[in-house]
């Protein structure tokens, strides 16, 4: 698929998406969980459905599905399809490997696209501990996986990804883990493990004790957990995709973005400080957010210093924003971005560098040299959705317009984003490419 935006004008209302974090801890803990789970508000994304698919695979059964709810019943995780395939799914792959994991029979675990490319060697190392065969293609897909898991003391690195501490989380409770400890080494991304720990406590799972997220303590009993038969949870809308709308606000508004919550313990609402830093006009409520840029228009944005270590995927909004702000802004965090979808430092720096932008890397830091204005190029997805959109925001300032190849990346986390832009007004023309 081939995008093409003008520069634009942008006003209305917009829903911020289904948060794809949330929608897919939903299915871990509705399948882990014994009873008939109720999920309101369910994403539709790519990495959504893998996780319905893995869930089903697993077990769980889906009986209804429809636009605003899901319905799944379990009765704990037990495999009727020794394949499961993750997508692209970061997070599907290493939440659900250890759930794959509590399984008897031998289990094939394979993904697609740059999921492929993904390192997954955490496995070899960890899930021998805990009584798990394991084989693996130098550290990548496809795993093959026999248990069933046992819980045990154990001591992992926390460095590369929170994913993987989010599925021992998740298959430690699944088990009954009872007076074990995970302990975590340099955990990075801590707010997803809230995140984590929150979806496991609303679907009424035993919850570790949290030692500083150095540590995470099953006690022998938990009191505090009780089995309902059915659970209601709804799925929270999206700081990282809602993060690219208020950028587009704050560049191209004023436009209201609703269902984003303040209180939410996903790491990306960090983007209001951001926000907030670079002087855009913004009122944030309860329910929804206002914004536009400064009264002296776009120009009066101004460069500012961020730290994305535990939220690095508002890098790409975050260069979008910061390609009109006035001066230096400085985002700390580079080496989070190695093994994401693309290696997102670099392809950021490749493909803003086609409109025009300087970007230097220095170490963990990113120098975005703001404020001089982005031209329309041809710029590439990289296969990676956070490309495909920061292009498109930063494209409805650039001075001609953009065209963005292989724009259906944006599949994997917000299949609704150009038809939201082209909502709030934004010329936006998506075209089949031609096959070369
Ligand atoms: O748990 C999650 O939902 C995620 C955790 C983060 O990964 P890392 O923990 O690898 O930083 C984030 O980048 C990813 O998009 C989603
Ligand atoms: C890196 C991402 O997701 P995941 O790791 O779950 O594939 C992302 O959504 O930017």
């Amino acid at each position: 698929m081939q995008v093409t935006v003008q520069p634009s004008d942008i006003a209305g209302v917009i829903i911020a998406p289904a948060s794809k974090s949330s929608m897919q801890r939903a299915c871990a803990a509705a399948l882990v969980r014994k009873g008939k789970s109720i999920i309101g508000n369910p994403g539709h994304s790519n990495d959504d459905k893998a996780a319905l698919g893995v869930m089903q695979a697993l077990g769980a059964v889906i009986t209804s599905h429809t636009d605003t709810e899901l319905t799944i019943e379990s009765n704990g995780v037990n495999a009727v399809n020794p394949e499961v395939n993750c997508g692209e799914s970061g997070l599907g792959i290493r939440m659900f490997a250890p759930l794959v994991a509590l399984n008897k029979q031998a289990m094939r675990i394979d993904g697609e696209g740059s999921l492929r490319n993904r390192p997954m060697d955490f496995f070899d190392d960890t899930l021998p501990k805990l009584g798990v065969n394991i084989t693996s293609n130098n550290g990548k897909l496809p795993l093959g996986i026999q248990g069933p898991l046992k819980p045990k003391n154990i001591e992992i690195d926390g460095s590369l990804s929170s994913q993987f501490l989010t599925g021992l989380l998740m298959a430690y409770a699944a088990a009954e883990a009872s007076n074990v400890t995970i302990v975590v080494n340099d955990l990075k991304s801590k707010p997803y493990i809230d995140l984590t720990l929150k979806v496991m406590d609303d679907f009424g799972l035993p919850l570790p004790i949290n030692n500083n997220y150095e540590s995470f303590y099953f006690p022998a009993e938990d009191a505090t957990q009780t089995n309902e038969p059915v659970i209601s949870y709804t799925v929270e809308s999206d700081w990282s995709g809602g993060a690219f709308l208020l950028v587009a606000g704050a560049l191209a508004g004023k436009i209201v973005v609703k269902g984003l919550d303040p209180f939410s313990t996903q790491a990306d609402k960090a983007i209001l400080q951001a926000l907030m830093d670079s002087g855009c006009s913004m009122s944030v409520e309860a329910n929804q957010i206002e914004i536009g840029p400064t009264a002296k228009g776009i120009e009066g944005l101004k460069a500012f210093q961020f730290d994305a270590n535990d939220c690095p995927d508002l890098f790409p909004p975050l260069v979008a924003l910061a390609a009109y702000c006035q001066g230096t802004t400085v985002i700390e965090g580079v080496h989070r971005l190695t093994h994401k979808e693309s290696n997102r430092a670099l392809t950021l720096q490749d493909e803003f560098g086609k409109m025009g932008l300087e970007i230097v890397l220095q170490d963990n830091l990113m120098l975005v040299k703001g404020g001089l204005g982005l031209q329309g190029a041809n710029v590439h997805s990289r296969h990676d959705h956070r490309i495909a959109m920061a292009c498109a925001v930063a494209a409805l300032r650039a001075s001609s317009e953009t065209v963005i190849e292989e724009a259906d990346a944006i599949n994997k986390s917000y299949p609704d984003f150009y038809r939201h832009l082209q909502q709030l007004g934004a010329s936006v023309n998506v075209s089949e490419a031609m096959p070369s």
